[in-house]
């Protein structure tokens, strides 16, 4: 495949492809705007209405890097796991880290051609070659100019910054690789799991019409891969809030650009990395170490994007329930619900706050909660 070959995105039927991830619900849009997803009948409490077997993606933090399992997220308060997949780069030793070595099996067995690990290993490598050399000033695009426009020209710079990278030869284009800092790091494992997705399951077919449940390994990531390429991307809004993430959304670009192999090339371009990091935004969910007692702290192992779950919206009167078992998310009715509700999940927790509160804190998520409860909410204060 050719690099503009792979540049055509995923054709995807969207209404099929939505309306297909379980029998319980189908997506369709909310009186506050954007998707959501509104059950087709009357369904009972405690019933599971969506199973997400394993992420498309995901990242493991830099702290619990040996600490946290690469394939299922197990996590045994900080020992250090001993199965693991490791390679020498000069005196640098890189691993992966498993709790078994039948996840390390399972971690394997759906690499093609040791192209996953290989990538991940060689992130780790240039990650520690950074170490000590970044530069910890943020550059900050200038105040004075109008944001919109300095987001255009910076990646057009990009581009002609790729053109020179093409024509160089191999051995000087190392001297291009940038710097990079842990978040970067998290956030370039996660692009690249997401490119080898795209690498992988570029020519399978799937059949639309069955339900998630009823199909299995690569056709189901094709069809969570099919259902992540339609997923909102905030990248705009979280530069707007944050200007600095401009550059490192460009240093990220680079870093993957030049250090990915060559079979992910062709699904490598400047929108659909900057698409892939802007799903994750306000798709991803958070990796937490479990706690007995609610009033200790967790502790952020790392995210996954699952993105047949990214359609729930959150309410502050959920009526789902969310766990995580290992690598596995489940959603549970948490009471009996009628036919055309919205089911939500909660995405923060929040919930016993006041609604001046909520609203605060979820608008770090980029949105004013439209949610039933904060309408009723808000209603009493204007008494
Ligand atoms: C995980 S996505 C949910 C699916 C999304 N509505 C869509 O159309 O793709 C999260 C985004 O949905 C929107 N959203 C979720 N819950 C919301 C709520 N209670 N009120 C308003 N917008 C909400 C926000 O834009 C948020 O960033």
């Amino acid at each position: 495949m050719t690099v503009d070959e792979a540049y055509i995105p995923l054709q995807v039927d969207e209404d099929i492809v939505l309306n297909n991830i379980s029998p319980y619900f189908k997506v369709s849009k909310t009186k506050y705007g954007g998707r959501g997803c509104f059950t087709y009948h009357d369904i009972p409490k405690d019933t599971v209405i969506l199973r997400c077997q394993r992420p498309i993606s995901h990242s493991v933090t830099k702290p619990f890097k040996k600490e946290c399992c690469n394939y299922c997220f197990n996590y045994f308060n900080g020992k250090i796991l001993k199965s693991k997949i490791s390679k020498k780069y000069g005196k640098d030793t890189c691993s992966i880290f498993f709790c078994s070595e039948e996840c390390k099996e399972s971690f394997i067995s759906q690499d093609v051609n040791d192209i996953y690990q290989t990538s991940l290993l060689l992130i780790e490598k240039h990650y520690l070659n950074s170490l000590g050399k970044f530069d910890l000033e943020l550059k900050e695009p200038p105040k004075n100019q109008d944001l919109d426009q300095i987001i255009v020209q910076e990646w057009n710079h990009v581009e002609e910054w790729e053109d020179k990278l093409n024509a160089m030869k191999p051995a000087k284009r190392s001297n291009q690789i940038p710097q990079i800092n842990d978040s970067e790091y998290l956030e370039i494992k996660y692009v690249v799991g997401v490119l080898f997705q795209r690498f992988k399951l570029s020519t399978l077919t799937t059949t639309p019409n069955k339900y998630l449940e009823d199909i299995q390994s690569d056709e189901l990531m094709k069809r969570e891969l099919e259902l992540f390429e339609i997923l909102q991307s905030s990248e705009t809004e979280k530069v707007e809030k944050f200007p600095y993430l401009l550059y490192s959304y460009i240093n990220i670009y680079k870093f993957i650009k030049v250090t990915s192999l060559p079979e992910l090339q062709p699904f490598i371009n400047p929108q659909r990395v900057r698409d892939t990091i802007g799903r994750n935004l306000t798709n991803a969910f958070g990796i937490w170490s479990e706690v007995l007692n609610p009033t200790e702290d967790k502790e952020f192992l790392g995210f996954g994007v699952y993105p047949s779950a990214s359609y729930f919206n959150h309410s502050c009167s959920p009526n789902l329930i969310k766990k995580r078992i290992n690598n596995t998310l489940t959603f549970t009715t948490k009471r009996d619900i009628q036919a055309n509700e919205e089911l939500c999940i909660d995405y923060g927790s929040y919930l016993d706050e006041n609604v001046i509160v909520r609203r605060k804190e979820l608008s770090e998520w980029f949105f004013e909660c439209g949610c039933e409860k904060c309408n009723i909410d808000l209603e009493k204060l204007c008494i």
